[in-house]
């Protein structure tokens, strides 16, 4: 089958680079050339593991193809879209400019009785403002398909996701819907032939199960980083009640690890997006229930700041801080919403000197913040630090032998701020190790009563 995908992003490049793998035939069409020239070289312009290998069969075969020019889709029989829905920089509604413009462009170039099938995240309704656009021509048949994949694990989870969503008009078992549906199956053909679920229903449903499987995400992450702070609060340890947490079936462990937590180019924007939505719709309780996992989530970036500034005795000024990770999460080069990189900023405003470290999302990272210095590596980056700040856990910091890098900086002091190291074994290699959630301001506040009573103790003698 002929296929076109608009929109070579993280999203639309691994769509179009899986579709060539399932013997389609596909054309990726960007406005961004530069884009266009890298994926024709079979070079991914973004980190994403076996993404490079998968362009490369693609392009081996002659089944990949990337252009600028829409005129390429004309003979595609379906043409998926996959432009970025960003927040509205005034508000938090999705901006959904890309996504009309994108299919305008496509209009003029629409075979007759092609299928266009969207696959970017959009508030519920959008699809019938589509219908709108493509409203002169009747034969088209429109669908929404909305993904799932995550960045850093995008190839497996485009070749064995959880389950195919199919948005079609009228929903399941709707005459008006078959068409479409029967499109979509040969499409993805050799994923429902491996018994892969594939759920139909009408538009709303579609777009509400992506936006609401992102916010139950979301929410789960909020919540363990809540239940983080009452731990700091009360002298528990959030890793070992997750733990025991998850290992009831009906709560799982998966997205219950406290932290940081979340950014990205899509659970922070697609949160916000929901809280529109909801007011839109006039259903305050998903506004507030949204207001307050964002809330919870960005607080965390402001207790890792509070917590670096107690390991600095209450002054980052003139501090040499070194920060291990720069991109959102690890096995990914994405910047956008990161929380290390807004940790960063904001130990570099409070005037600590502040060096960020990344495996791979260097290169983006140092053109946007030009207060922060950025070193590739690792060794370099540590070299006389006062704290080291562990924000995004690639394998590789977790890995760091505690004393070879003792060896290296001035103090050895480590924020955790992702839980993920051995704490032990930093702490016998000499380091001070503090946690989000591990019960360590108890323990300051205990070992400061302790000192004030030493101290009134010595005052009486
Ligand atoms: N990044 C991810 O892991 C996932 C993203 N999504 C959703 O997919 C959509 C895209 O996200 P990303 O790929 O991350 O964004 P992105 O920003 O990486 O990619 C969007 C691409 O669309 C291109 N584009 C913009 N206007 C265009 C037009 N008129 N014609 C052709 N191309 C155009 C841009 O140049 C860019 O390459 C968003 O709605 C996002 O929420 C959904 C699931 C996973
Ligand atoms: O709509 C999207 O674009 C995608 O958004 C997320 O995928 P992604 O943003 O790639 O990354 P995740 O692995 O979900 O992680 C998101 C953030 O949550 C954080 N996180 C995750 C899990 C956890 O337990 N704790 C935690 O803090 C990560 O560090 C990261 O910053 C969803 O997982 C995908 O299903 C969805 O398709």
């Amino acid at each position: 089958m002929k296929i076109s995908v608009i929109g070579c992003g993280y999203l639309g490049a691994v769509h179009a680079a899986t579709l060539a793998s399932m013997g389609h035939t596909v054309v990726g069409i960007d406005v961004d050339s530069s884009k266009v020239e890298q994926l024709n070289k079979a070079m991914a312009p973004f980190h994403e593991p076996g993404l490079d290998e998968l362009l490369k069969d693609g392009r081996t075969t002659g089944r990949l193809v990337f252009t600028t020019d829409f005129a390429a889709a004309a003979d595609a029989q379906v043409h998926f879209l996959c432009v970025g829905t960003p927040q509205s920089k005034t508000s938090d509604t999705a901006d959904l400019s890309y996504l009309m413009g994108a299919t305008k462009s496509l209009l003029p170039h629409l075979a007759k009785g092609a299928a266009v099938v969207g696959k970017s995240t959009v508030p519920v309704g959008t699809v019938e403002t589509l219908r709108a656009v493509l409203a002169r021509r009747s034969d088209v048949l429109l669908g929404w398909n909305p993904e799932f994949l995550r960045q850093g694990t995008a190839v497996k989870d485009s070749l064995v996701p959880d389950r195919l969503v199919y948005g079609v008009p009228g929903g399941k078992g709707a005459a008006a819907g078959a068409p479409v549906t029967a499109v979509l199956d040969s499409v993805y053909e050799p994923l429902i032939c491996a018994g892969i679920p594939r759920l139909v229903c009408n538009f709303a449903t579609a777009e509400l199960i992506k936006s609401a499987s992102n916010a139950f995400l979301a929410t789960k992450v909020s919540f363990i980083n809540a239940m983080a702070e009452l731990c700091d609060a009360s002298g528990a340890d959030v890793s070992e009640l997750s733990e025991a947490m998850g290992l009831d079936p009906r709560i799982g462990n998966r997205y219950l690890h406290a932290g940081l937590g979340f950014g990205g180019g899509c659970l922070p924007k697609d949160i916000r997006s929901f809280r529109a939505q909801a007011r839109e719709l006039s259903v305050p309780s998903v506004d507030e229930w949204m207001g307050l996992v964002d809330s919870v989530n960005l607080d965390q970036r402001s207790r890792a700041v509070e917590v670096a500034r107690e390991m600095c005795r209450g002054f980052l000024s003139g501090r040499t801080v070194t920060i291990l990770g720069a991109a959102f999460k690890p096995d990914t080069d994405d910047i956008r919403d990161s929380p290390a990189l807004d940790v960063a900023q904001q130990l570099a405003a409070a005037g600590a000197h502040v060096t960020v470290t990344d495996p791979k999302a260097i290169n983006n990272a140092w053109i946007r913040y030009p207060q922060i210095r950025f070193e590739a590596s690792t060794k370099r980056a540590l070299e006389g630090a006062e704290l080291v700040l562990l924000l995004t856990e690639w394998d590789e910091y977790v890995s760091l032998s505690p004393s070879e890098v003792g060896t290296l900086v001035r103090r050895r002091m480590v924020l955790d701020a992702r839980n993920v190291l051995d704490a032990e074994a930093w702490r016998s290699a000499g380091w001070t190790v503090r946690g989000l959630g591990t019960g360590a301001s108890v323990v300051a506040a205990e070992n400061g009563e302790a000192k004030r009573a030493d101290r009134k103790k010595h005052a009486a003698r």
